[in-house]
């Protein structure tokens, strides 16, 4: 059967969507989700978006990593299926319900309330998950943050000195992540305004991390380094990120682009 999806990408995070609400679609499995996702013999993208129908919201949306892990969360997705959308909405995912509306910078999402309980992370044993007592080299007391998803936060004098390639994936896959882990490393240049680099889970090094965005803005606001509002500045580009007090949701803004539409045989990838 031939399967219809829409290529979009957030600064440059990319996705390959297909809407099951439009096509009778069989169900996606990893293996599916990871061909599909890898960018010499399928599609290519950094995450696979599966939409469809939900009982409690307008739609819903399941996230499937490059590696075909399916995960809870994807804030640049969100942002590309609110374009979709061209309305207010609210989509449920795995991590929660998420509420986008258009906005005069792109697309705004209510990412919900951030958690920093260690078990809520999740993390293997009980730590301060504002300073870590942990280290990898140079990268040593992060924040851990759950944002639907989970990451792990560095913030360090120059984030383009990181040889994220290399300890990335060492940290994103340590024992102390049962569920494994984002990893973002972040400088602080101004209180409104920080650089970011992600080394995704189940995705590696890719241009911009809407959650990894909010995880780290929360990072920095949680140790006093930044004012409630600030630009996170990726190598796609930037997202603005507010979490007007601790009880607040986060609120996430950026553009969304439809790239292109195409088709696939489904039973080539099945
Ligand atoms: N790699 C992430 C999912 C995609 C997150 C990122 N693409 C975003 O925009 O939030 C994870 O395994 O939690």
């Amino acid at each position: 059967m031939r399967a219809e999806f829409i290529k979009m990408h957030g600064l440059g995070n990319d996705f390959v969507v297909l809407d099951a609400r439009a096509q009778a679609l069989p169900e996606m499995t990893p293996a599916m989700a990871s061909a599909l996702a890898d960018r010499h013999t399928g599609i290519g993208c950094d995450q696979l978006i599966v939409l469809g129908a939900a009982d409690n919201a307008d739609i819903a949306m399941r996230i499937f990593n490059h590696d075909g892990g399916e995960v809870e969360a994807c804030g640049n997705a969100t942002r590309a299926v609110g374009l979709l959308l061209g309305k207010p909405a609210t989509i449920r995912t795995a991590g929660g319900l998420l509420h986008v509306a258009p906005a005069d910078a792109g697309i705004e999402v209510d990412m919900g309330q951030p958690r920093f309980d260690w078990q809520d992370i999740p993390l293997a044993d009980p730590m301060d998950t504002l300073d870590m007592p942990v280290g990898w080299e140079a990268l040593e007391r992060p924040v851990a943050v759950n944002v639907g998803n989970p990451h792990a936060v560095f913030l360090v004098p120059d984030c383009d000195a990181v040889e994220l390639e290399r300890l990335g994936p060492v940290i994103e896959n340590d024992p102390l992540f049962p569920q494994r882990v984002n990893v973002n490393v972040a400088s602080i240049e101004t209180r409104s305004r920080i650089r970011l680099r992600v080394w995704e889970r189940g995705a590696g090094l890719t241009r911009a991390c809407g959650t990894g965005a909010c995880a780290t803005a929360v990072a920095a606001m949680r140790r006093k380094l930044v004012d409630r509002a600030v630009t996170v500045g990726l190598p796609g580009g930037d997202l603005h990120i507010a979490w007007p007090s601790d009880d607040a949701s986060i609120t996430m803004t950026g553009p969304a682009i439809e790239s292109y539409r195409g088709s696939f045989e489904w039973d080539d990838y099945a």
